[in-house]
Formats: structure tokens, sequence, C-alpha cells
């Protein structure tokens, strides 16, 4: 699919259609549900694609410095719970201040840690409408692949909810990686030229959610320790083709974009992460940072951690 295939749906018939949407999922329950083709930017639309709470009291709040959260849970179901309440609030707020909500997905385990969004209260909740999304990086082969990140979300959460297929922004799988990066970059600067996506001060697209993982040796996206593109300031999405964690071919935001976003969720599990969590929490002395050091948006870092990943801290 690629994201400048052109399909246009007028605003007037859109919003026919988003009403008859809607009805319609009074009638199916979401996950058979059907969708229109959306659209957001008149440039860009997907292909037509058919999509069919609990209080935070589990987490041991560690630590809260400004605009940083560290939220240590029990067992990985609590720290589900309380990510997806973290994610529906911040949906609420945004579509609630702008009338959308533009997230940004990893891929990894993060998936099934937003499985409790897909189950009531918030898959009738949230306005999935108003939804866009994106990936913060995503690997270089064919979306029906076994290592896609999109056929991760895709299997794991999109097709159960009702977000319009033109607000679903993955990369153009017939490109080079080279190319699938300068196009996805393409994409995000129109959508921020149609006002889909909001700038920083600093020039950069500032996502109002980016939710990240982070693997044992410390990355985060594409961004791997000790790799030159950790210091990548001026391009919005590049690409690696060395990365150490396979497959090596991957397109991957960079730390400009990543850092103006509004909120970040670091979802971090098991023991193996231990070590770069404690280096990221605890600061140290060694000269060269781990990727996930970087991190510092806009707004507010917030730390989902099992306890086995807060184990040294
Ligand atoms: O494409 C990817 O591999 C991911 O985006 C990557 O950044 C992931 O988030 C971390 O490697 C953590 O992965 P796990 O959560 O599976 O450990």
């Amino acid at each position: 699919m690629s994201i400048s295939s052109f399909t246009f749906v007028s605003p007037s018939l859109y919003s026919e259609l988003s009403s008859i949407c809607l009805a319609l999922q009074l009638i199916y329950p979401p996950r058979r549900f059907v969708h229109s083709v959306g659209f957001n930017c008149p440039e860009f639309s997907a292909d037509p694609r058919k999509f069919g709470g609990q209080a935070r009291s589990m987490a041991a709040v560690v630590g809260e410095k400004k605009n940083k959260k560290v939220d240590v849970f029990n067992t990985e179901e609590d720290l589900a719970v309380s990510l997806a309440r973290y994610t529906a609030d911040l949906s609420d707020k945004f579509t609630k201040e702008r009338g959308s909500f533009t997230v940004v997905l990893s891929g990894g385990s993060l998936i099934q840690s937003l499985r409790k969004l897909v189950e009531p209260p918030y898959i009738d909740s949230i306005e999935w409408s108003k939804w866009h999304v994106f990936w913060v990086d995503e690997r270089v082969v064919p979306k029906d692949h076994a290592d896609s990140n999109y056929k991760l979300a895709f299997d794991g959460f999109l097709r159960q909810v009702p977000i319009l297929p033109g607000n679903v922004y993955a990369i153009n799988d017939a490109l080079s990686a080279e190319d699938a990066a300068e196009d996805y970059e393409t994409c995000l600067k129109h959508l921020v030229h149609c006002k889909v996506l909001d700038a920083a001060g600093n020039g950069f697209p500032k996502f109002d959610l980016m939710l990240l993982g982070m693997g044992p040796d410390g990355h985060v996206a594409s961004l791997f320790p000790g790799h030159p593109l950790v210091k990548e300031n001026e391009k919005w999405v590049t690409f690696i083709k060395d990365s150490p964690k396979p497959p090596p071919e991957r397109i991957t935001f960079t730390f400009p974009v990543i850092n103006s976003s509004a909120y970040i969720a670091l979802v971090v599990c098991g023991a193996d992460t231990a070590e770069p969590v404690h280096k990221a929490l605890r600061g140290s002395d060694d000269f060269d940072k781990l990727p996930v050091e970087m991190v510092s948006p806009e707004v507010e870092l917030t730390w989902f951690l099992d306890k086995a990943a807060a184990t040294k801290l």
C-alpha cells in the first residue's frame, strides 16, 4: 500500500459516512466493523482495509520529578490496566482540545501491553475515529511479513477498533529503506502542513503521545547504542541497514521528533532491562549515554515498569 495513493472522500460525504459508521458500530461489535475510507489530508489516504478500568492502585509511584514519572507495577497485567487508562485519558484530552489524537506505536511487546484498550470500558468510550496512528520505527519488510510492526499492531490491536483506514500511516513497503524513510518524512511534513499533526516550536512534528519500548541494550525505536543515528538532528525519519536487533533494515524517527512529543510512555518489562533502567533513572558516569537516556519529551515522560525491570532502582 502506498500512502500517496489518492482516495478522496469529500467532507460532506465523509461526515455522512462517519455517521453511518458510528450507527453501524451500534449494530455490529467493533471487531466486525467495516470502515469507510477516511480522509485526513487530500494528498494522503490509505487503501481501504477491513478493521473490524481500574485505578492505578497497583503501582508504586517510584519517583516524580519535573515532567518525569516512574510507575512500578506488581504484574504486567496491572501495568497493562494502567497503560490503557493513561492512553484513554490522553485520547480524551486531545480529542476534546483539538478533535483528534495523534499516537505513535513501537513494535515489540508494547502492542501486547495495549490489550486492555480493546476491552470495556475503553473499546466503547474512546473516540477511535479521531485517532491518527503512526509508527516510531518499522522494519523494511512487506506489511504481511511476520517481522512487520504494522502487522503486529494490526493483528494485536488495530483490527479490533474502528480507526479509519485513512488515519493509519504505515510505511510504503514497496520502497527501499532510504526511500521509505524519505517517503514517511514527506507524509509527516504534509500532515503538519494540513494541520493533522501539530508542529513543535522547533519545527519538528509534535505527536500527542509516543508509546516507546526499550531493548535490553537501552535502545528505543531503532536507535541503538553507539550508532551514529542517535546523533541525527535534522532528519525527521532516517533508516538503518545494520540493526543489531534483527531484521537489519528499518526506518526510525530521530530523537528531535521523539523528544518533540507532548507525552511519552516508556513501557519496559523484564529483568534483562533492569541495568539500562537503572542507568537511565539513577544516572551513570559513563560518557556515552544510552539511547533511552536521551528521551526527554516536551511535556511529560512516564515510565511504566514491571517489578523485574525495576529491580535495580
Ligand atoms: O521495532 C522494534 O523492534 C521496536 O520498535 C523496538 O524499539 C522495541 O520497542 C524494543 O526493541 C523493545 O522490544 P520488546 O518490548 O519486545 O523488548
